[in-house]
């Protein structure tokens, strides 16, 4: 079966974020879009690398205007490509920034597009994503259907109907997978500390990690069941959940880190 051909994108920005969706549409196959990246990293045909907006063909009319910047460089970035603005939607990737504020800033360029807010994260480059998206209400259907099919390239999209609940979901899955990771990191360290040959401790932090991720994302049964059927009654893991689930350690701790996380992304906003 042949993958659709996912719409004409200009992607401004191709850092971590931008770079991870990029290259996930590119195996899905785009139609001929371009990417703004000032480092000029070639890109294959028919798709166009632009180091600057003046690299951009003035008649290029893309269907979506990526903009994946961080959230302090939104106003340059949508004054640099104003002018392909016209018949397209802005697609925000920045943590913070609002549709209000993003319309606003485009006014200045004398457009106020129809905007979308997704939220991706990095796992997007091997289309294990989880986006959550926010679409205004003058973002038509038939535009949502391309961006969801967009966003669904490199993994899962979930919708929300509230825009302030951006600000959960970067906390949440955005941010999230650096909390993964910081397990990761943690259990390896530990293991090295108790005696473990380096290379062991690796092997035992990552599989475990991957492990248990790849088995939570086949299996029907709820994370807290996956979590008791490890536990054995009096055994090592329950001694080990006796340190984390008291509700001043992990409970505790993901609430406080999950908030300050939200709270960040709001303060972005500006
Ligand atoms: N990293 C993540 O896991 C996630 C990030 N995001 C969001 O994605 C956005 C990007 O983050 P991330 O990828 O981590 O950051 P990076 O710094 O890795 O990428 C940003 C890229 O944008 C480029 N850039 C900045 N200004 C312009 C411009 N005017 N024209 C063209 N390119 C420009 C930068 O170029 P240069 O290298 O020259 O500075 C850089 O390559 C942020 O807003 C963040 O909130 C969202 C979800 C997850
Ligand atoms: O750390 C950040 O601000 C961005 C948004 C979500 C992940 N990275």
């Amino acid at each position: 079966m042949t993958d659709p051909v996912l719409p004409r994108v200009l992607l401004v920005g191709r850092g971590k974020m931008g770079g991870a969706l990029w290259s996930g549409w590119l195996r899905k196959g785009l139609a001929p879009s371009v990417v703004l990246d000032r480092h000029g990293t070639a890109v294959p045909a028919p798709h166009r690398v632009a180091k600057t907006p003046a690299d951009i063909p003035q008649d290029f009319q893309p269907d979506f205007i990526i903009l994946a910047v961080k959230p302090v460089a939104a106003a340059d970035a949508i004054a640099a490509i104003a002018p392909w603005l016209p018949g397209a939607v802005l697609i925000s990737v920045m943590a913070g920034r609002t549709v209000a504020g993003l319309r606003d800033i485009a006014g200045r360029s004398g457009c106020r597009p129809p905007v979308l807010r997704a939220m991706p994260n990095t796992p997007a480059e091997i289309g294990q994503g989880i986006t959550g998206a926010y679409a205004s209400d003058d973002v038509s259907p038939a535009r949502r259907a391309q961006a969801e099919a967009l966003l669904s390239a490199v993994g899962a999209v979930a919708w929300v109907t509230d825009e302030a609940q951006i600000d959960i979901v970067t906390a949440i899955s955005g941010s999230g997978p650096a909390y993964v990771f910081l397990l990761a990191e943690l259990l390896e360290k530990t293991g090295l500390a108790h005696g473990l040959p380096a290379q062991t401790a690796r092997l035992l932090a990552r599989g475990t990690v991957s492990g248990a991720g790849a088995l939570l994302a086949v299996s029907p049964e709820e994370s807290d069941t996956l979590r008791r059927n490890v536990t054995s009654p009096n055994g090592t893991t329950a001694a080990a959940l006796s340190v984390l689930m008291t509700s001043e350690a992990w409970p505790k701790t993901i609430d406080q880190a999950i908030s300050a996380a939200a709270a960040r992304a709001r303060e972005l906003a500006q």
